[in-house]
């Protein structure tokens, strides 16, 4: 369980994390998302100690990161794969890192296997491709066998067998009762693996909530109707929250309402239709219509 109260970070000027709370639930995989420089990657530092919060705190399975006596063990991290010693082998390296812990060679093997690094284990990780050291920075977290694991763009640089392995063993994972927080930049990605999402924008929460509330909203966006009655209809729909594209021969773009909600208007006032279509926007859409001021915003301040 990671738990944030009032998480903030500042650098100067910028505030990169905003008086963010949040909770990452046991059990299940939360997806960390939002546009580029959102603050993810801020806040997966301060969660692990990287990086001392401005304001607020977040602690781990009930206290601060640091406090634990065997951190690695409690919670496990990838969160620059390449912020390795590139001159030692990929072994060598998780051996060096098992060392500190206490941790054995025997677990070093299993997470080896674990993550399909066997042959290329001797190997100098500085010949690493990007794949391979994603892989290699998902052994390193798993190597304590933590109750929490904090993935850093896990898919990152991995080909599509590469993405569907890191989503398998992620579910897994949260089967397995651990604590699972992933950030991506990709929600049709997320919405596969994750069950439920926080957004990030502008180092603020734009949303919070569990992957099928956020199917469910998305697939609300449009709805095409037919009807020889288009302006009654359109007249009947009219609200503040509700837009009605008029086009040609009787059709009707409408957003804010239900097609059930259409179709029960329509028959409430004996209006004939000749279609009603929800037009379901992609997941993809939903969440660059949730991100879009966020994303506006950063392009202005860079400019
Ligand atoms: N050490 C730092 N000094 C100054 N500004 C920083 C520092 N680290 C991050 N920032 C700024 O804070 C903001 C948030 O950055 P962060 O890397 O957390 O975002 P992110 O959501 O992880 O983005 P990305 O997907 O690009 O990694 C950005 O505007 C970034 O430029």
């Amino acid at each position: 369980m990671i738990t944030a109260e009032g998480l903030s970070k500042r650098y100067g000027a910028k505030t990169a994390v905003n008086d963010i709370s949040f909770t990452v639930r046991p059990g299940q995989v939360t997806g960390f998302l939002g546009p580029n420089g959102a603050g993810k990657s801020t806040t997966m530092r301060m969660i692990v100690g990287l990086d001392r919060p401005s304001a607020g705190s977040v602690s781990v399975n009930g206290k601060p990161y640091a406090a634990h006596a065997a951190p690695l063990r409690e919670v496990g991290a990838l969160l620059d794969a390449k912020a390795v010693h590139t001159g030692r082998s990929a072994e060598n390296h998780l051996l060096a890192m098992a060392a500190t812990h206490g941790i054995g060679a025997k677990r070093v093997k299993e997470v080896i296997e674990l993550t399909g690094l066997q042959s290329v284990a001797k190997k100098r990780v500085g010949g690493f491709s990007l794949g391979m050291g994603q892989r290699l920075g998902i052994a390193a977290a798993l190597l304590g066998d933590p109750a929490t694991l904090i993935l850093d763009e896990p898919v990152n640089g991995l080909d599509p067998e590469g993405v569907l392995w890191v989503r398998q063993l992620v579910r897994s994972l949260a089967a397995e009762g651990r604590t699972v927080f992933l950030s991506s930049h990709l929600m049709s990605e997320m919405a596969q693996t994750a069950d439920h999402i926080i957004v990030l924008g502008r180092g603020q929460i734009i949303a919070d909530a569990p992957v099928a509330d956020i199917v469910a909203g998305a697939s609300l966006a449009s709805v095409t109707v037919r009807t020889p009655h288009a302006s009654q209809l359109a007249e009947l729909l009219s609200a503040p929250d509700v837009a009605v594209l008029r086009s040609e021969n009787g059709l009707l773009q409408v957003t804010g309402v239900a097609a059930a909600q259409i179709g029960e208007l329509a028959a409430a006032h004996s209006l004939v239709l000749h279609e009603l279509t929800p037009q379901n926007a992609s997941l993809e859409e939903a969440y660059m219509a949730l991100t879009q001021d966020a994303v506006e915003y950063r392009t202005e301040a860079t400019r």
